[in-house]
């Protein structure tokens, strides 16, 4: 199974502590949101994840196996930009993710494989919403459609864990939202285990199983960056949320229990969750 295990990790850049003693089990299957001020590490945890970085201390394993050392197809990557390549068409895109697992070196497929690998891309297509755009170039869409892509060109491959840094930061209120209603249901239907990265704590609420708070307990400038920062919180999201069973539609006029965590009172206010947005 896709359960992650992080065991007393540190990392440092040039002498100065990062991320200091993170210890984290996370479930197979679980919508993980990572939050914390900017700069305290939360992107440097994710591409250690995807061993884009090492650990200086400490292990990460992924279904008990120790990460590979370079990134793979079986964790995928969605960024707030710049995920998907300009020179290639929406289907190529996504068919590159599929030439990839299968001709890591190549790159590329040919004849039957190669029909096959655009009808699967297809599919994908239509599973977020983009079926019909799949000749348009990166640039000719929307920014919402360039994230549904990304998404697409990251699933195709079908990895175990999802990365997500700041994916939807970037969207304006209303496309944010329906992506909020496709990233549920990818998340449903896929044996997937995600971690998300973002500074929008309602966003992190309204997706997450679980929401996690890194935050330095000591930063003073005197420190000489002696400290990192580590996990202070962690919440388990309520009422529960479980993958493949998706809570039935909102009634519109009547707060129910399925609402998400109302963000009022201390946890609005509380330092620890605050990123820098406003
Ligand atoms: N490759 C690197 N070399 C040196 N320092 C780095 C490197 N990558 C990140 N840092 C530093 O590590 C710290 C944490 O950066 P990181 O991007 O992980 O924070 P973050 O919490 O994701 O920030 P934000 O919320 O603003 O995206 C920052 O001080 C950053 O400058």
């Amino acid at each position: 199974m896709n359960a992650i295990s992080v065991k007393d990790v540190w990392k440092e850049y040039d002498g100065r502590v990062i991320l200091e003693n993170i210890n984290l089990e996370i479930a197979p299957r679980a919508f993980v949101a990572l939050v914390g001020p900017s700069g305290c590490g939360k992107t440097t945890f994710l591409r250690m994840l995807l061993s884009e970085e090492r650990p200086d201390r400490g292990s990460i394993t992924i279904a008990r196996q120790p990460l590979p050392a370079e990134p793979g197809a079986d964790r995928g990557v969605v960024f707030q930009r710049y995920s998907v390549f300009p020179h290639l068409t929406v289907l190529g895109n996504v068919v590159l993710g599929l030439e990839l697992k299968a001709a890591p070196l190549l790159g590329r497929l040919f004849g039957s494989s190669r029909r096959a690998a655009e009808d699967e891309a297809r599919g994908m297509l239509a599973a977020v919403g983009l079926a019909g755009s799949e000749e348009k170039y990166p640039a000719q869409l929307s920014g919402g459609m360039q994230q549904r892509l990304a998404l697409a060109q990251a699933l195709i491959a079908k990895p175990k864990v999802l990365l997500l840094d700041e994916p939807f930061g970037a969207l304006d209120p209303g496309i944010r939202a329906e992506i909020h209603v496709l990233m549920q249901k990818l998340w449903h239907e896929r044996p997937l285990t995600v971690v998300m990265v973002t500074h929008d704590l309602s966003e992190a609420f309204s997706l997450g199983t679980r929401v996690i708070a890194f935050e330095r307990r000591r930063n003073e400038p005197s420190d000489g960056g002696r400290y990192g920062a580590t996990i202070t919180r962690d919440f388990a999201v309520w009422p529960k949320r479980i993958a493949g069973e998706p809570r039935p539609p909102k009634k519109k006029s009547m707060p129910g229990r399925d609402d998400p965590v109302p963000l009022t009172g201390p946890l609005r206010d509380d330092p620890a969750l605050q990123g820098d947005a406003p």
